[in-house]
């Protein structure tokens, strides 16, 4: 794929994290310079860095910044696991989090004859694998999401599941990214995205800086766009899917999906592997964070709703398997019932 369009959302700079700011985003771009596991922890919970892939990669450098200075091998272990747990506790519903930081300490475990220090390197090459991981999981997203799409189409997306929510390239956009390499015209409508605006922040301005035909909309406009036949399939990320292909995602996607069940659109879920939770049996086990009423009430800082009034302000939603018509992950489609074929995308990278 060419060269990304806009910042990258993590950099590791020699002995230090660099994360975009993007909270900031699309006015501003600022890096946060983070030297400790309690700074990623606090950019995570922020939403500072968000997006499923890109929690996990700056989890598992947070748990470097946690370790690096031990100076005995008891230490060593005792940080190892107080820092994960720790950075585990900063979100809840992205399995990317724990994924991340569960295959930092098992490949640790894996090695436990070493030396300290070469503990400490072993912890750091894991969280850049995992880093340079995502770029060629996304393509791969991308490349198997194309075969669906053609020239001119209309596609929907939710949220942001963009270069800004992983390493480089994306979940859900990756194959808006390669539609534009092709020289096709697709035209996207990005839905906001309420209460924190991932879609107008983030996606548009994405989609924009790549000169990609966006239309930006508040979520309640998804059911018109779809009933003009503007849109032909609807692409979207998640954060996790349980076993059964139930999917959770950024709180609006279930009403996009029965949405466009009602129109006869296809819902297409780019799914890296690691979003993928085989030990939850079915979304309604998927723990889903609430975040504070402010976001509604007072976003961005302007106060819209009256004080003390009741808010619930779930940050995801669960879609049920029969509103998605494929799971896209970088090793190919998967189709209902979606069971066997999770488990078999899942162990096919552990059995590489
Ligand atoms: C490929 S990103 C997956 C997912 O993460 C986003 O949530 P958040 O911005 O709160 O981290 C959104 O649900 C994306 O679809």
């Amino acid at each position: 794929m060419n060269a990304i369009p806009h910042p990258l959302s993590v950099i590791w700079q020699n002995d230090h994290l660099q994360l975009l700011d993007q909270r900031k985003l699309p006015t501003e771009t600022v890096y946060m310079e983070l030297q400790t596991p309690e700074s990623v922890w606090d950019a995570i919970y922020t939403l500072a860095v968000r997006g499923a892939p890109a929690i996990g990669i700056a989890a598992a450098y947070g748990l470097y910044l946690g370790i690096r200075q031990v100076e005995s091998m008891d230490q060593f272990w005792r940080e190892l696991k107080r820092v994960a747990d720790y950075l585990n506790s900063a979100r809840p519903t992205a399995v990317n989090l724990s994924w991340a930081l569960n295959r930092v300490q098992e490949k640790v475990m894996s090695h436990q004859s070493q030396s300290l220090e070469q503990l400490k390197e072993i912890v750091l090459a894991e969280a850049k694998l995992i880093h340079q991981e995502d770029e060629t999981v996304c393509r791969k997203i991308g490349e198997n999401l194309l075969t669906f799409m053609q020239d001119g189409m209309g596609i929907l997306t939710h949220c942001n599941a963009g270069g800004l929510a992983t390493a480089a390239y994306g979940t859900a956009l990756a194959p808006i990214y390669l539609a534009k390499q092709k020289g096709w015209n697709l035209k996207v409508f990005a839905d906001e995205t309420r209460p924190v605006l991932q879609g107008a922040r983030l996606t548009a301005y994405e989609l924009q800086q790549a000169d990609i035909d966006v239309t930006l909309i508040c979520d309640n406009m998804a059911g018109v766009v779809m009933k003009q036949g503007w849109v032909q399939a609807v692409i979207v990320g998640t954060d996790r899917v349980a076993a059964n292909g139930d999917v959770c995602n950024k709180i609006g996607t279930y009403s996009v999906a029965v949405l466009a069940k009602e129109h006869g659109i296809p819902v297409y879920v780019a799914a890296p592997t690691s979003s993928i939770d085989l030990n939850t049996a079915t979304g309604d086990e998927i723990p889903i964070e609430e975040r504070a009423p402010e976001e509604i009430t007072a976003g961005f800082g302007k106060q819209t709703a009256p004080t003390e009034i009741k808010v619930f302000n779930p940050a995801f939603d669960v879609t049920p398997a029969k509103y998605i018509t494929a799971i896209v992950t970088e090793n190919g489609v998967i189709r209902a019932p979606f069971a066997n074929g999770l488990k078999e995308h899942v162990h096919k990278n552990k059995d590489n």
